[in-house]
């Protein structure tokens, strides 16, 4: 076989830092067709659905491929714009932002890039893409502030299918999680409080993540526990009282059991229980999507209020808000450490030696 080379090095040059920014990525249209070849490739993947393959086919080939597209297109075009997919434009908006604060503070030693997991851009553009401006070390941010096997791992499994296929690797590092990071944490509590300044405060707050099979849990998935911690930091950072915040879970897919107590079925009983007022926020949503906002803005909302609750907001990801971004800046820092320090001064063999001859 043969191995992508990099011709475009020169030798000399200095060492470049590539960030390459991932989430999980869109259908290139709201069509059934284009929901037909992006859910093929996501649920063909076998960290999202862990159910023996030949079986598994059946089911994906003979019933989901043929009901699902036209049902998830329909949801798609209710909250396509003109810039396209929500998930797309924010994703986009969040790696130049990133880029333009690294220009600012550290010149041309750090490039920015931006890929999805499925669909485009692939991972491999966003690798190429970096490699062709001569990047030798590669810093990987997933957007999932909780780790979880079906997005985190299979981001890097995405990643590794890649590298094996070049000949000159890049150092790499890969940050897996950052669900407890203060100015995350810091992020998302600014912009609840930003929330209550100009609409008040409501009797409870619903932290909404995106759910997984229940047996992931058991099969030891750190992602249940990873949420209930940004939770419990980000309700210790707000000041509020146990009984003020629930951490909840949606998006559920298929029959199984999937990680409790669901958003929806919350929802419909907080409303039953007399609650009138409740504000919603996903922490786990790194940029506003189908998810966010469909499935809470308005799917969710018609429980409560049809249940008799009467007043329901929905406070916006973090997106490429200025505090988020600085959060992501502090993170991949963090994560380059000794990658951003200054080299030390390469000094000619002729003057080391005669440095050490005391010349
Ligand atoms: C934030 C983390 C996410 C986890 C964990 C996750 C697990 C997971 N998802 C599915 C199935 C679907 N998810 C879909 C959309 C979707 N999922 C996430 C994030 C996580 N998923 C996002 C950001 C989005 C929105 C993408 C967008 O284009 O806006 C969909 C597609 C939509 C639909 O047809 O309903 C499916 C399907 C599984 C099975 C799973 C864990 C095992
Ligand atoms: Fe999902
Ligand atoms: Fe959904």
């Amino acid at each position: 076989m043969a191995f992508k080379g990099s011709p475009q090095f020169k030798h000399g040059q200095s060492p470049k830092i590539g960030v390459l920014v991932t989430n999980l990525g869109t259908p290139d249209a709201p069509t059934p067709k284009a929901l037909r070849r992006y859910l093929k490739e996501f649920l063909s993947d076998p960290r999202v659905v862990e159910i023996p393959k030949p079986i598994w086919w059946l089911i994906l080939n003979g019933i989901i491929l043929n009901t699902r597209p036209k049902k998830s297109a329909h949801a798609y075009q209710s909250v396509w714009t003109e810039r396209g997919s929500p998930l797309m434009f924010h994703t986009q908006d969040q790696a130049q932002a990133l880029a333009a604060r690294f220009a600012a503070e550290h010149g041309d030693k750090v490039e920015v890039a931006f890929a999805m997991r499925y669909g485009n851009p692939g991972i491999s553009d966003g690798v190429q893409q970096l490699m062709d401006k001569g990047v030798d070390r590669l810093l990987v941010l997933p957007l999932y502030p909780q780790y979880c096997a079906s997005t985190s791992a299979s981001t890097l499994d995405k990643l590794s299918d890649d590298l094996r296929q070049r000949r000159w690797l890049p150092e790499l590092r890969f940050i897996s999680h950052y669900h407890d990071f203060g100015p995350y944490i810091e992020a998302l509590a600014q912009s609840i409080e930003q929330h209550w300044q100009s609409h008040g405060r409501a009797e409870k707050l619903v932290l909404s993540f995106h759910g997984i099979p229940k047996r992931n849990l058991l099969l030891g998935d750190p992602y249940f526990c990873e949420c209930h911690k940004t939770s419990r930091l980000l309700r210790e950072r707000l000041g509020l009282g146990e009984d003020e915040v629930l951490t909840t879970f949606q998006s559920r897919f298929g029959k199984a059991e999937w990680l409790k107590p669901y958003t929806d079925a919350t929802l419909k009983q907080l409303a039953k229980d007399g609650v009138k007022s409740v504000q919603l926020a996903c922490p786990g949503f790194s940029a506003d999507c189908l998810e966010t906002i469909e499935e809470i803005g308005v799917e969710n909302r018609g429980y409560f209020l049809e249940g008799g609750g009467e007043r329901y907001e929905y406070i916006a990801a973090l997106n490429a808000s200025e505090p988020h971004i600085d959060a992501l800046y502090q993170l991949l820092c963090t994560n380059m450490g000794d990658w951003l320090a200054k080299a030390p001064e390469a000094r000619s063999i002729g003057a080391a030696r005669a440095a050490a001859l005391g010349a």
